[in-house]
């Protein structure tokens, strides 16, 4: 048997923490407020998705939204991390999807209840390939894109996050311990929008990664 490598993260099972509303222009878009505290949801490790199968639309939904995040992965755990010392913690990142029901989330929303319908889906955290610590020298200030068919969507800038990575790594693990592969999704920049079953997703961080998805609709 080969030793088990954070290079696949993904199949470790571990928890993925989602940070929203952290890009001011996203929140805006969507009409909620600037955040004074990060807002957290999770993820199961079932919605990974990996490049060669698609991303599957719930039966539920009719709005299905793409937000491309960059995600931090987590090397080594710990309990109150100081911020001074969290980029310790960092094995590497991901570029990563956090699919929305946006039609389920807005409904969510209206009641007063929680995202998990709208966010925890099957398929709904399609991923890249780990990228090493070092490839990626200041996290704070790479440029995220994603095409869909071609035409570009999303084009924003780490710089734009109002809540660093250093303070998400603090700030979430107080309550929750971090564990080596866990996986934080650190928010999407403006110019999220639908998708359709067929329809080609493209995404990448600079000219460090790229990935590619497509869209089916999950079947009866
Ligand atoms: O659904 C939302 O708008 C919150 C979120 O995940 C994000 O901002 O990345
Ligand atoms: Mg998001």
């Amino acid at each position: 048997m080969t030793a088990r490598s954070i290079s696949r993260f993904w199949e470790w099972g571990r928890k993925i923490i989602c940070v929203g509303r952290n890009y001011a222009d996203h929140a805006k878009e969507l009409k909620n407020a600037i955040p004074t505290e990060p807002v957290l949801f999770l993820k199961p490790p079932s919605a990974y998705v990996r490049e060669g199968s698609s991303i599957l639309v719930p039966l539920y939904s009719s709005n299905l939204h793409h937000e491309v995040e960059l995600g931090v992965v987590i090397g080594k755990g710990g309990t109150a991390i100081p911020q001074s010392t969290a980029m310790e913690h960092v094995a590497g990142y991901a570029l990563c999807l956090d699919m929305t029901a946006r039609d389920v989330q807005d409904e969510c929303k209206s009641k007063g209840l929680p995202w998990t319908r709208a966010k925890a889906f099957n398929t709904s955290c399609p991923i890249s390939e780990f990228i090493p610590k070092e490839r990626i020298p200041d996290p704070g200030n790479v440029k995220l894109w994603l095409k869909v068919n071609d035409q570009l969507r999303q084009n924003g800038c780490t710089s734009q996050m109002i809540f660093s990575i250093p303070y998400l790594i603090s700030y979430i693990s107080e309550f929750i311990t971090l564990e080596e592969g866990d996986l934080i999704l650190t928010g999407t920049p403006k110019g999220v929008s639908a998708v359709q079953q067929h329809d080609e997703l493209q995404a990448g961080i600079e000219d460090i990664v790229t990935m590619s998805f497509r869209v089916d609709r999950q079947q009866q």
